[in-house]
């Protein structure tokens, strides 16, 4: 088959009950294998709080059974000559996205994420396997000018296994973007899905696990456990995490005692910024779009912090409650007309509730939502309503802490240099939208914000090749971009005496 002509279906025609993958076990090796415990996690349909299913729950056998075949592959992988390795990254691309629809239809049940938007995620994943398999040649050493008798070069060297492990928000475009890079650069991938929402990254197994030589890629489902045995397999060379700052953590504590290196892009408390001479519908577009309604605010980037200038605020709030409530209503998933799902569990949903109870009782002012939706057929379901809360200052601790969840919170500000002490006294630092017609102002916010990703009159979007990760504890590293590449590598420096 060509690796460029797509047989996709068209949009709308697959029926939702069909597509649940058949495998429940664990891909490693080329080959599907029972967990070693024999032990099996049942998975959720959030919107109907109902069982859709079952998978694999790896240990810590399983994940050396996994290790072990992704390090007996990877001498071949590495071997392989780059554009070898990019066309088969290109074949897998062509075939997720010849599956998008049925990939979203999957993530659509297990997370409560709305189809229409995850047909998207699909087609992200797609993309990355072709922008790293499109990078491949750039994997370049450079040289070093040491006099006429010496040549001096260095090269750039895979690392090995490496082992990535992500969160359940967008649980396919993790699992299918995140093994590009390392995969691009010949090392073999372990990758662990996250435990909320496993079905897709078994399709993905099942659909492009295949074409890769056995052991090269391998798909665990499984939770902390898996985890954390990926942290300390002394077969793992590097250790990456889609995920929360705690986590984080752990996972930096464990990869020390082998002193794995880490790539972590974790939370995010990220802020807009409104200034007095915003356009004010684009700003007020953009301050919904950026919270992410869609899937319930479920996202590291949602600027979720909006800093409006005084003399805009009331405008502000008043019309982002309303285009709210126009453009997100919650419903089922795989619906396609559905503009706002759930969120995964019923942890998740109290947390939130708990998170929507202290901003009323902190003295926040609830302006939409904050309770789950009548709307009949979602009783069941982990449902919340986009949610704003007002004249939020910034001791409360919906201003302080990460909710994860369809939760803005609005600022009013008047001095500028209060207004950065603000933004900037969180700990967490990924992203940041800034607003305003003067291009003064917005380069010198941008300078001030301390946040990796910035949009200028522009909110939540994600360019592949432009640097995506966090500054202070929002993560450590790049991806999305070439560095991501260089990131599954090492330097190797090779002296040679040409006067012997
Ligand atoms: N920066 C980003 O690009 C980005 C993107 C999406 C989500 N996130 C963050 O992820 C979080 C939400 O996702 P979540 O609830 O799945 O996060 P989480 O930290 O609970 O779990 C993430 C992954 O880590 C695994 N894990 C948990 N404990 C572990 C341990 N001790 N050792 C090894 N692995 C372990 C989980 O099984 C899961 O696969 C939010 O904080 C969100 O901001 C960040």
């Amino acid at each position: 088959m060509s690796s460029t002509v797509s047989t996709a279906p068209k949009k709308g025609s697959i029926d939702p009950a069909t597509v649940i993958p058949t495998h429940r076990d664990l891909f490693y090796g080329g080959e599907w294998h029972a967990p070693a415990s024999g032990r099996y996690v049942p998975t959720l349909n959030p919107g109907l709080n109902r069982q859709v299913g079952e998978a694999a729950d790896a240990d810590a056998a399983d994940v050396d059974a996994a290790v072990k075949a992704a390090h007996a592959a990877y001498p071949a992988w590495r071997r392989m000559k780059p554009m070898e390795r990019a066309a088969i990254m290109r074949r897998a691309a062509t075939v997720l996205r010849d599956h998008a629809e049925e990939l979203a239809l999957i993530d659509a049940i297990n997370t409560g994420n709305p189809v229409s938007e995850m047909i998207s995620d699909a087609n992200i994943a797609a993309a990355s396997l072709d922008y790293f398999a499109g990078v491949v040649m750039e994997l370049k050493g450079s040289t070093i000018p040491m006099g006429d008798d010496r040549l001096n070069y260095t090269l750039r060297e895979p690392l090995g296994v490496v082992a990535r492990i992500v969160a359940y928000n967008h649980p396919f475009m993790f699992v299918g973007a995140k093994i590009a890079a390392p995969l691009a650069a010949g090392n073999t991938v372990v990758m662990k899905s996250a435990e909320p929402a496993p079905l897709s990254g078994i399709r993905l197994a099942e659909l492009i696990g295949p074409i890769f030589p056995p052991g090269v890629l391998n798909i665990l489902s499984g939770g902390k456990e898996c985890g954390q045995a990926l942290t300390v397999h002394p077969l793992v060379k590097k250790i990456t995490l889609i995920g929360s700052v705690p986590t984080g953590k752990a996972i930096m504590r464990s990869a020390a005692d082998s002193l794995k290196p880490v790539l972590l892009e974790l939370g995010g408390k990220n802020a807009l910024i409104g200034f007095p001479d915003a356009d004010v519908k684009a700003l007020t577009d953009g301050l919904v779009r950026g919270m992410n309604f869609t899937w319930a605010g479920q996202s590291c980037g949602s600027t979720s912090r909006a800093f409006i200038h005084a003399s805009i605020y009331d405008q502000v709030v008043e019309g982002a409650a309303r285009l709210t409530c126009e453009r997100h209503k919650p419903g089922m998933a795989t619906d396609w007309s559905t503009t706002m799902g759930c969120v995964i569990n019923q942890t998740q949903y109290d947390k939130i509730m708990k998170y929507i109870l202290s901003g009323k009782e902190e003295g926040a002012r609830l302006v939409i939502g904050g309770k789950h939706p009548d709307t009949e057929g979602l009783a069941d379901g982990f449902f919340i309503e986009p949610t704003i809360f007002a004249d939020v200052n910034a001791d409360m601790t919906i201003a302080r802490e990460e909710i994860f969840g369809p939760v803005l919170s609005m600022f009013k500000w008047e001095d500028e240099d209060e207004l950065f002490e603000m933004v900037n006294r969180v700990e967490l630092g990924l992203t940041a939208s800034i607003w305003t017609r003067d291009l003064v102002t917005a380069h010198r916010a941008a300078q001030r914000v301390e946040a990796g990703y910035v949009w200028i009159n522009d909110t939540s979007k994600h360019f592949l090749g432009a640097p995506f990760g966090g500054y202070k504890q929002s993560g450590i590293g790049r991806e999305e971009c070439f560095e991501e590449l260089l990131e599954f590598s090492q330097i190797k420096n090779v002296n040679v005496n040409l006067a012997p």
